[in-house]
């Protein structure tokens, strides 16, 4: 199996986690807390209650942890294509698969990364949800003092179960949509690439960027329900499941609820997923 894609998996997901984390804060905490008036209010709140590093709350874990679910995501995704057509990433140019393969791959990917990702993605979101601003003195300290320390509480409060609060909504977000990335990658790179050779950065690029907008709109609704579903538990248990937290959710907020945060969400999508595809093409071209 070739491990080369998981490691570039790994870097290119660092280098897009990193400049996506504060948009991913903004998002978290409009989908999750109804004291934002919108994007630019939620802004001006972080950055005056909490500072820069407001928004970079919950970062140094999902570095370590998010980046090795992008690279699984990479790698599975790879791997399954080279059960699927037997051509490695190198030939993938002069003999392109199929797109029903490409989504096939995606939606294995996405699926196994959802796994890996799930008690991660759940710390992620419980810091930053933590309004309390940055290492104040004298002041109470927040419910969760780091990653290491939200792990043992929820362990403790919820269990191992609550561990994976939320991952059924993660799964059902991350199986389809991850195909859906991986098409819309494909098709935007054949599309602007004479056949047979590789496509050139802008291509990339731009096409990483569309492949990430693409699917974190389709994302987006499933996404507000995951994020919700990893908030609850926290005081009390306020949904019974994936159906009835969106039935719930609906019935109160209507149905636009299934697109908040979709703005920000593909604001964030497109830089993340840019950098991210060219560092992955251009790592495996080097290697390769
Ligand atoms: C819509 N979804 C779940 C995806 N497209 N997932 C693939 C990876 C996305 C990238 N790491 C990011 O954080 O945007």
């Amino acid at each position: 199996m070739p491990v080369e894609e998981f490691v570039a998996g790994w870097i290119s997901g660092a280098l897009g986690l990193v400049l996506g984390h504060p948009f991913d804060t903004v998002k978290v905490r409009l989908q999750t807390q109804t004291t934002y008036r919108g994007i630019t209010d939620c802004m001006v709140k972080i950055y005056r209650h909490e500072s820069l590093l407001g928004f970079f709350k919950g970062m140094s874990f999902p570095i370590a942890s998010v980046a090795v679910a992008n690279s699984v995501l990479f790698g599975v995704y790879s791997n399954t294509l080279l059960l699927l057509t037997a051509t490695s990433h190198q030939e993938r140019r002069a003999q392109p698969p199929s797109y029903t393969h490409i989504f096939l791959a995606g939606c294995t990917g996405g699926f196994l990364q959802a796994y890996c990702l799930a008690p991660f993605d759940l710390i992620k979101v419980r810091l930053q949800n933590q309004t309390e601003p940055v290492a104040q003195p004298g002041s109470p300290p927040p419910q969760y003092q780091g990653p290491v320390h939200c792990a043992a509480s929820i362990f403790r409060e919820e269990g191992y179960r609550g561990l994976f609060r939320g991952a059924w909504a993660l799964m059902l977000r991350d199986t389809p949509t991850v195909g859906i990335y991986f098409i819309t990658y494909e098709g935007l790179c054949r599309q602007y690439t004479p056949e047979g050779q590789n496509p050139s950065s802008a291509t990339v690029l731009v096409a990483g960027g569309f492949a990430g907008i693409a699917s974190w709109v389709a994302a987006t609704p499933l996404d507000v329900i995951k994020s919700r579903m990893q908030m609850d538990g926290l005081r009390r248990r306020v949904y019974q499941g994936v159906l009835d937290c969106m039935m719930s959710s609906v019935r109160q907020e209507g149905l636009g609820v299934f697109f908040r945060g979709v703005t920000i969400n593909s604001a964030r999508a497109f830089p993340v997923n840019a950098v991210t595809f060219l560092s992955y093409e251009y790592l495996l071209r080097w290697w390769g």
